[in-house]
């Protein structure tokens, strides 16, 4: 970790704040060291932002920089998160444990086990670069395996096995491989909102025509939805088929239950509120399958009446709040499975499904927040804790309602022919409001692997 004194050359940057008035290329930043740099990205993650630089003479570094919101012209700690790219003088150091390799790269001290390190090896003979697939037999490696001989050589980490096979390692891919670096990274950066910060980043939408051409647009509009968890798409004719033209460009269309392309409106037609003309408070969709749907599009094709304005919710916001204000009652949600159902008895439908999982998802080597379930409506009878947790529970859960319930946080949007939107149904919650008149509504679930696959084909950085 190298700590330096960092003068910021924009006033008023606070977490919060981070998010909306600090776009990518706004900040110029000096470092002590007297290296000027610019920022190429900025993805502001819990008290983080994290920074990707380029100096003058063209190194590149991604860098955490730790807010501290008291300070007006701050000065701010950094520290450094993986290595320096592009550097010929970069140096490596190694030291040969017991139990493993550990490699000082980049300011950044990692350990390798050295059964990993044969598994991992990216000869030919082990690893193909055409399919990308792994041809060791990794049930064949000697558990006490250790390297005959170990190098440094022009970049790259140089084993020999006693077998005589060699191994190459790269040092920046052996960096950015490494548990230490992934630990301080974040999988997917993101910009936590309440109604006010989302407001301020004033998202534009994108165009329909544009959308359907240009991959720029595209990669634009993807951006927007991995940063925020929603992101619109205007002028869109207002049929099924053209709202599946739409989420095509983006995914493949989860077919549930509901069907592929859905439409509906308060017919009662299935045995679920949704087809009724009631409000609905904040929830998370499909929270009984056992994968959640990723996403869920919406676009009102029709409504002849008042009321039926969408509310979106950034649950994330919540659950970060919470973790701050009560880690315990966060980690209680985080670990303490539950079911949700959906039960349907109608003419036409019969279902039962339930889906078991806590109410918060965190990755354990990063703690970093992916999936919340949050649907009061479905909640199944809470019979998976044990009688000293039920309390507990209910203390936690009501602690999130009341972050999520924050007047502040709520987003009210009035979906309007033409104007599609995709929510990550992972991360925000959407409600309505009850209304009158005839109110139709079609739309599609995604698969979230696909989304996040078409986003990192066109190079942006999702859950790497
Ligand atoms: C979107 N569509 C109207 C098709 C289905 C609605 C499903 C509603 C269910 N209570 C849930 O939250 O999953
Ligand atoms: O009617 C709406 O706007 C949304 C209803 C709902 O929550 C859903 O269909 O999942
Ligand atoms: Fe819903």
């Amino acid at each position: 970790m190298i700590n330096l004194g960092l003068s910021l050359y924009s006033k008023g940057i606070s977490p919060d704040k981070a998010c909306t008035k600090v776009s990518a290329g706004l900040l110029s930043l000096v470092c002590d060291c007297a290296v000027s740099v610019r920022v190429l990205e900025l993805h502001p993650f819990k008290f983080f932002l994290q920074l990707k630089l380029c100096s003058r003479s063209g190194m590149f570094a991604r860098l955490n920089v730790k807010l501290r919101p008291a300070l007006r012209q701050a000065q701010l700690s950094w520290r450094h998160r993986t290595q320096i790219r592009g550097r010929s003088d970069t140096s490596a150091t190694f030291h040969l444990h017991q139990d493993c390799l550990e490699l000082s790269y980049g300011g950044t001290p990692m350990r390798f086990n050295y059964v990993w390190l044969r598994d991992h090896c990216r000869s030919a003979a082990s690893y193909s670069s055409n399919t990308h697939q792994r041809n060791v037999d990794t049930g064949s490696i000697e558990l006490s395996i250790r390297p005959d001989r170990t190098t440094v050589e022009d970049g790259h980490l140089v084993l020999t096995w006693p077998d005589g096979h060699v191994s190459k390692y790269s040092l920046s891919w052996l960096a950015e491989n490494s548990y230490e670096v992934k630990k301080q990274s974040a999988v997917q950066p993101r910009i936590l909102w309440n109604s006010d910060i989302y407001k301020k980043a004033d998202m534009p939408s994108a165009k329909y025509n544009k959308f359907m051409s240009s991959d720029d647009e595209l990669k634009k509009f993807l951006q927007h939805y991995l940063q925020y968890g929603i992101a619109f798409v205007d002028d869109v004719p207002a049929t099924v088929e053209a709202t599946e033209e739409v989420t095509k460009r983006v995914s493949l269309i989860r077919e549930t239950t509901y069907g592929r392309m859905w439409c509906f409106t308060s017919d009662f037609s299935r045995g679920d509120s949704a087809y009724s003309q009631l409000a609905l408070d904040r929830h998370t969709d499909t929270s009984y399958f056992q994968e959640p749907c990723g996403i869920q599009v919406f676009h009102c094709l029709k409504h002849e009446g008042s009321g039926g304005r969408t509310l979106l919710v950034d649950g994330f916001y919540a659950a970060e709040k919470l973790r701050q204000k009560s880690p315990e009652n966060f980690e209680l949600l985080a670990t303490v499975p539950i079911r949700h159902e959906y039960i349907e008895e109608t003419e036409g439908h019969r279902n039962h499904i339930t889906g078991i999982g806590p109410v918060l998802n965190v990755y354990p080597w990063n703690n970093e927040v992916y999936l919340m379930r949050y649907n009061n409506y479905d909640r199944g009878v809470l019979n998976t804790v044990p009688h000293d947790t039920v309390q507990r529970w209910y203390v936690a859960h009501r602690e999130l309602t009341a972050e999520l319930r924050r007047p502040e946080n709520e987003l009210w949007v009035k979906l309007t022919p033409g104007k599609v939107i995709f929510v990550d149904n992972w991360r925000v919650l959407h409600g309505r409001e009850s209304f009158t008149g005839l109110r139709q509504i079609c739309g599609c679930y995604l698969t979230r692997d696909d989304i996040i696959n078409t986003a990192r084909c066109l190079g942006l950085q999702a859950l790497s």
